[in-house]
């Protein structure tokens, strides 16, 4: 496996292994050896799917210190418009976003650092996603930023959004608690 670099500093994309034959397929979404080969050392402590319709947009999401956590994110089922911004006070791309269509019939994947927010939109009718997460799910860590305060070009616009993601704050009225560290 190779790193595939975003215009993001630290956040990367990788092709996942994938064997098919006529049964079917067996998609490998975790390699401890070769995801510390690409330099991915980090806790497994959550690994979770989520499906959508087409049109739901979740994000974009974050946790706040001291539950920060990096993600592995990818899309085993459907397509997704997945999104990640760079929410690191000092890094040379603060506050920029990087986009990317995920496709469970291309398995990829996308690592996203600490200090990123990270959301997508279903672009098919039962898009499957599926995160690794270093850090488990923390209520009072869960935090998030509109979807639409970042520049991005959504392909399409979102028909459903949770009401909790609606009334994220705006990227301009956000005040990072991320410091950007070298290999962070
Ligand atoms: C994310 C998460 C949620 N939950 C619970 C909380 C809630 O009751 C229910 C649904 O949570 P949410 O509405 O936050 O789910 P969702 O909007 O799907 O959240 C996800 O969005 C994408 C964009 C990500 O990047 C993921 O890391 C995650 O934040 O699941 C967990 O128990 N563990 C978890 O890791």
């Amino acid at each position: 496996m190779q790193r595939q670099l975003t215009p993001l500093i630290d956040c990367f994309e990788f092709d996942i292994p994938s064997f098919t034959d006529s049964r079917g397929r067996l998609v490998k979404l975790y390699h401890q050896l070769s995801f510390k080969e690409l330099g991915i050392d980090k806790e497994v402590a959550e690994f979770y799917i989520s499906e959508s319709k087409k049109g739901v947009l979740r994000g974009l999401h974050f946790q706040i210190p001291p539950y920060q956590h990096s993600k592995i994110v990818s899309c085993i089922k459907g397509a997704i418009f997945d999104v990640m911004v760079d929410l690191r006070e000092g890094s040379l791309t603060y506050g920029q976003a990087h986009s990317t269509v995920l496709r469970g019939d291309q398995p990829r994947a996308v690592f996203i650092p600490e200090g990123f927010a990270h959301g997508f939109l279903s672009l098919e009718e039962e898009s499957l996603f599926s995160c690794i997460s270093s850090h488990v799910f923390e209520p009072k860590g869960d935090a998030g930023l509109r979807w639409d305060s970042i520049a991005v070009d959504w392909p399409d616009i979102p028909l459903n959004i949770s009401e909790k993601d609606l009334e994220q704050p705006g990227l301009q009225d956000f005040v990072s608690p991320f410091q950007y560290e070298v290999n962070g």
